[in-house]
This record gives structure tokens, sequence and C-alpha cells, in this order.
């Protein structure tokens, strides 16, 4: 009875199903040691990446975790699949959910999402200034919503991966993507034109769950808190 996590109503209420929905790849990695923090520990098969095993038991009891596509968790959480998660804020920013409460910067995930474009291409620096431009992304809102909020019209061709193919290959002037050291940029020619918003992993919760079990809910958060003050 160490914790308030462990007290026997709080334990009864997880039994009944939660989940923490935690993302593929390299945020997954980022996450860890702040898990081990909280003293959260996925078991049976988590640490095998090649694992066909899409949830997971951890060692508090009721507690399950899934492992999903980055993008997908948001989706999982808003739903309520899922009542807690780790979630790019791109992704919460390209999906806009108004299910999902975002209360904890976990500071893992650093990066920007930016606009860029051709090195020699001296017109996409007057981008502003167009009435129309045409952009590949994996993020199709936050683009949309960027170029509009100044009155340009953004015609997207939606990729999942390898956007800084785009310019050179004729499928767009512009991309919108990820932007950390800005290596992958300068690999394919293309320059940072626009910062448009930091990015930080966040811890989210469906606010459904949330009201219907606060304290349990609450209980996790406040252990998350702690864990990142430490
Ligand atoms: N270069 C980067 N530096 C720091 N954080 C990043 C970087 N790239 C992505 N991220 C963060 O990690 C999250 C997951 O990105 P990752 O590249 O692991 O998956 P993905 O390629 O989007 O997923 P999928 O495999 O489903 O296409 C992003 O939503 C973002 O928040
Ligand atoms: O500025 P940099 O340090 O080069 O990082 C940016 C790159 O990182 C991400 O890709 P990732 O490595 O995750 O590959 P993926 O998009 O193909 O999954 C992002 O989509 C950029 O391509």
């Amino acid at each position: 009875m160490d914790h308030p996590l462990n007290a026997p109503h709080l334990q009864a209420k997880a039994s009944a199903g939660l989940i923490l929905a935690l993302p593929k790849g390299r945020i997954l990695k980022e996450v860890q040691p702040l898990l081990a923090r909280v003293g959260l520990v996925p078991g049976g098969d988590f640490a095998d990446e090649d694992s066909r095993y899409l949830r997971f038991p951890t060692n508090h009891a009721g507690v399950d975790v899934v492992r999903v596509r980055p993008f997908d968790v948001a989706t999982f959480v808003a739903h309520g699949g899922a009542q807690i998660g780790v979630c790019g804020a791109d992704v919460l920013m390209e999906f806009d959910y108004a299910e999902i409460y975002a209360p904890l910067d976990l500071g893992v995930g650093r990066c920007r999402v930016s606009v860029a474009g051709p090195a020699e291409d001296p017109v996409a620096e007057e981008a502003a200034r167009w009435s129309r431009v045409t952009v590949a992304t994996k993020y199709p809102g936050i683009a949309r919503r960027h170029f509009a909020a100044r009155g340009v019209q953004a015609e997207i061709v939606h990729l999942n991966g390898a956007m800084e193919l785009a310019p050179s290959l004729g499928l767009a002037r512009l991309i919108v993507d990820l932007v950390q050291t800005g290596s992958t940029l300068r690999a394919n020619g293309l320059v940072e034109r626009e910062v448009i918003a930091p990015v930080t992993s966040r811890l989210i919760v469906n606010r459904t769950a949330l009201k219907t079990e606060p304290e349990l809910i609450g209980a996790w958060l406040a252990r998350f808190r702690e864990a990142l003050a430490a």
C-alpha cells in the first residue's frame, strides 16, 4: 500500500481495464526510461519488436499496454479504446481531437513541424505571398490550416513518408514535414522556409475517461508528473 495506485478500490477499477497506448518506433525508445521511473513495466513479449502481439500486460493488474503506429495513438485515445497514451504534438495538431486532453509535456521527441522547399527555388521564399501553393505532406490538416490562416489555398498531395522527394519529382513545390537536425532536408536539396510549431511528445488522456474515472486516471497522471520532476 506504498502508493495511492495500489489502493484496493483503484486496483479493482483498473482490473476493469485501463489501457495505455504507446507509439511504435523512436518515441517508444525515448519514453522507456520515463515508464521505468513511473514504475510501469510492460510484460509478455513487449521487449520483442518483432512480436505479433499488439496488447501486453504490465506489472499493474488491469493495466495493459497497446503498441500502435504513432498517428494511431491519438485515434485510439480519442475513441476511448485507450484511456491514456503517448503522442507527438504534431499528431495532436493534425487531428485536433476535442476528446483528447494533453496535460503533460514529456520532453522527448523534440523536433519541429516546418515548411521546406528546394534550396535553388527563389520563388519558394515568396510562398507567403502566393494565393495557391502545392504542398506534399503527411500532415494535410496542419498544412491546410497554416496556409489558410494567411489566405493561401494549399493544394495537398498526401504522402505517408519521403515527402522530401516531392519537389524534385514534380509532385509539389513545397513540403510540410518534421525537422530535427535538418540533415534529411539537406540530403535532399531542401531548405527550411518556416517553422510552423515546435514538437515534443505529450501524455494524452481521453476526457470522458478522466471524468468517469478521475481518481484512477488522476493517480496515473500524478505518477507521470512526479516521474518527470524526478
Ligand atoms: N526526427 C525526429 N526527431 C524527433 N522526433 C521525431 C522525429 N521524427 C518524428 N518524431 C516524433 O516521433 C513521432 C513518431 O515518428 P516516427 O518517425 O517514429 O513514426 P512515423 O514514421 O510517423 O510512423 P509510421 O511508421 O507509422 O509511418 C512523430 O509523430 C514525432 O512526434
Ligand atoms: O531533421 P532530421 O534530423 O533529418 O529529422 C527529420 C526526419 O525525421 C523524420 O523521419 P524518420 O527518421 O522518422 O523517418 P520516417 O519519416 O521515414 O519514419 C521526419 O519525417 C524527417 O524526415
